[in-house]
């Protein structure tokens, strides 16, 4: 287990544009130019992560695959480890993912729908498959969090005696919002597995990030960090410096 916070930059594509979105809705776009451009940020301000979302292959509104590829490839390139999340949900998507040398991949939708594919996939890869655990309250959501997916507790519970290596926690009423992370679901999240946890949504500032690295010997492994950045609420050398 890493004893310090790694952090996850966030880029979010919808329609070619790294977006930042207001729970995860299709609609509260702001857009921040292309999404090359926003990772290359990121990895020059020293990330060691990339946290990269197809957001309409989540949505179902089509895909940004080539492009997606093309910031995976290039940050992989460099020695960024990317996380690919958004639309993976059968073979075909998930062989696109892996191709583009990404670290990990994040299922969702799929974990939800298809668990007899997502035990074969976690059996099959390992560490480089993620779950995504995205909830109102501890309500699962899947298909881009517009529909309810199950028991939070019952799902972890599943995937956890099929060897999922790790989650990506959200509280989709934080995500987009800069009011802080949803402390108290990460650590019973963290209390009911012994695999690691990543936060995702709300992170507003320096001091989440601190309450979030306070977690590391619960199980919280790292944290993603989406609107605080682009809305300059702190910088990502800052954000390192905080949890160093
Ligand atoms: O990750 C997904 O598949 C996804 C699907 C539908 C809507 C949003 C989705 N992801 C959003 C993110 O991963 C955010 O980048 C992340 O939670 C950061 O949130 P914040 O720091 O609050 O901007």
């Amino acid at each position: 287990m890493a004893s310090t916070l790694e952090l996850l930059p966030a880029v979010d594509v919808r329609d070619g544009q790294a977006v930042r979105l207001v729970h995860g809705e299709s609609g509260t776009e702001t857009s921040y130019g292309a999404p090359l451009e926003a990772a290359k940020a990121w990895q020059r301000a020293g990330a060691e992560w990339l946290h990269l979302v197809d957001l309409d292959a989540a949505f179902g509104t089509g895909d940004n695959r080539a492009l997606i590829a093309e910031v995976a490839e290039s940050l992989a390139a460099d020695g960024v480890k990317v996380e690919l999340s958004g639309g993976i949900r059968d073979d075909d998507s998930l062989a696109a993912a892996l191709a583009t040398g990404c670290t990990r991949v994040n299922l969702g939708t799929a974990a939800l729908e298809r668990p007899e594919w997502v035990a074969e996939i976690i059996a099959a890869y390992g560490e480089k498959i993620a779950v995504g655990l995205d909830v109102r309250g501890t309500t699962l959501r899947g298909r881009g969090w517009t529909r309810d997916g199950g028991d939070l507790y019952r799902t972890l519970a599943r995937l956890d005696s099929e060897g999922c290596a790790r989650y990506v926690v959200t509280d989709i009423a934080k995500d987009g919002t800069l009011q802080g992370p949803n402390l108290d679901l990460l650590k019973d999240v963290c209390a009911a597995t012994d695999r690691p946890v990543v936060a995702s949504g709300g992170v507003s500032s320096l001091a989440d990030l601190k309450a979030l690295a306070a977690l590391v010997p619960q199980g919280v492994e790292g944290a993603i960090v989406g609107k605080a950045l682009y809305a300059k609420a702190f910088t990502l050398e800052e954000a390192l410096e905080a949890v160093a």
